[in-house]
């Protein structure tokens, strides 16, 4: 972590009223000192994030272009705690690749991926570490694009994963509209999960992450919506030994289908971008084909998913709600 974000004031854990006083005194006398006008509370010193969303998949960004955020685990959680911290699915931390090798923070780059290439670190919001997340791409490149860091409307994010090509093709300050190339879909077989009580069986999909994608003849979208996902789902982890995200979707029907998710350290998200890819891919299969256009609904919008010769294309929006700065006290005090 940065020396910037240790100094004597910001380190102590002490969150008393006395202690909050002298805090408030010295930065006054400080910005006094130097006869500029004091500041609000915590827009001194602290890290920047914005907050942003696809489909309501939720990710609290972090802009850490020289790769110093200590970003372990429980820290992560705590920021992505709803009630105790920011709240979010997830955490993507905004870097250059060759910054996070640099850092230690990558062993080595992923094939595709170049040293100047953007790097879109991924967290989930257990704090472990996902290879991808589509929706947190498509949020990614709008921050970039929206905050002037990048300047072109096609560029490559790296993950992971491997390189993701992305097409920002409209972005204003508020909203994106973002297509991502998602990569090779790898069949992994077919597999079953119990999920709210009942068993599903599907098929597993590797999309640089792994998903078991279930598409259930019998569901319509209302007993979609009616199935109960607050339960961690039982899975087969002999087939799945890293974890899996577990799709739930209904057949496609004139292009559509509707789905719902479970994902592998987070829990029910109201949607997950690879998981649509997967779901796509399923439902394409279910219905004798390798190939094709799918619209996936998901509890939080919807996106559209292209498969071609093997790969995946994902177009869907993105939303940037605000920004701020995260207390270096509140954060120091996770130590
Ligand atoms: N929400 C993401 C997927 C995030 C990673 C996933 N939970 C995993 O552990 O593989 C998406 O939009 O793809």
């Amino acid at each position: 972590m940065s020396d910037e974000w240790d100094s004597d004031w910001t380190s102590r854990p002490d969150g008393s009223a006395a202690a909050l006083a002298g805090r408030l005194a010295a930065r006054m006398a400080l910005f006094a000192g130097v006869g500029e006008p004091y500041p609000p509370l915590g827009s001194m010193i602290g890290m920047e994030f914005s907050k942003g969303h696809g489909t309501e998949n939720d990710f609290v960004v972090l802009p850490d272009l020289d790769a110093r955020l200590d970003l372990r685990a429980d820290r992560v959680a705590a920021l992505c705690d709803r009630r105790r911290g920011l709240g979010a699915d997830g955490v993507l931390r905004v870097a250059r690749a060759g910054a996070l090798r640099a850092a230690g923070v990558l062993d080595a780059l992923p094939e595709g991926v170049g040293d100047d290439d953007w790097f879109m670190d991924y967290r989930n919001g257990d704090g472990s570490i996902a290879e991808m997340c589509g929706n947190g791409v498509r949020v990614f490149a709008h921050y970039l694009r929206a905050t002037g860091l990048e300047g072109a409307a096609e560029f490559v994010v790296g993950s992971r994963a491997g390189a993701r090509p992305v097409v920002v093709h409209s972005c204003d300050g508020w909203t994106a509209d973002v297509s991502v190339g998602m990569g090779t879909v790898t069949e992994l077989g077919t597999s079953s999960a119990t999920v709210g009580g009942q068993t599903f069986t599907g098929l597993g999909i590797d999309v640089g992450n792994p998903h078991l994608a279930c598409v259930e003849d019998s569901l319509t979208a209302d007993k979609l919506a009616a199935l109960d996902l607050t339960a961690a789902p039982q899975f087969a982890a002999d087939f799945f030994p890293h974890g899996v995200n577990i799709e739930i979707l209904t057949p496609l029907v004139d292009g559509v289908v509707d789905m719902r998710v479970y994902e592998r350290g987070v829990g029910e998200t109201r949607s997950c971008g690879t998981g649509t890819v997967a779901a796509a891919a399923a439902a394409l299969r279910a219905d004798g084909r390798e190939e094709g256009e799918v619209r996936v609904r998901v509890p939080g919008g919807e996106v559209l998913v292209a498969v071609r010769d093997g790969a995946a294309e994902l177009r869907g929006p993105s939303v940037l709600v605000g920004s701020g700065r995260i207390d270096d006290d509140w954060w120091n005090a996770l130590a």
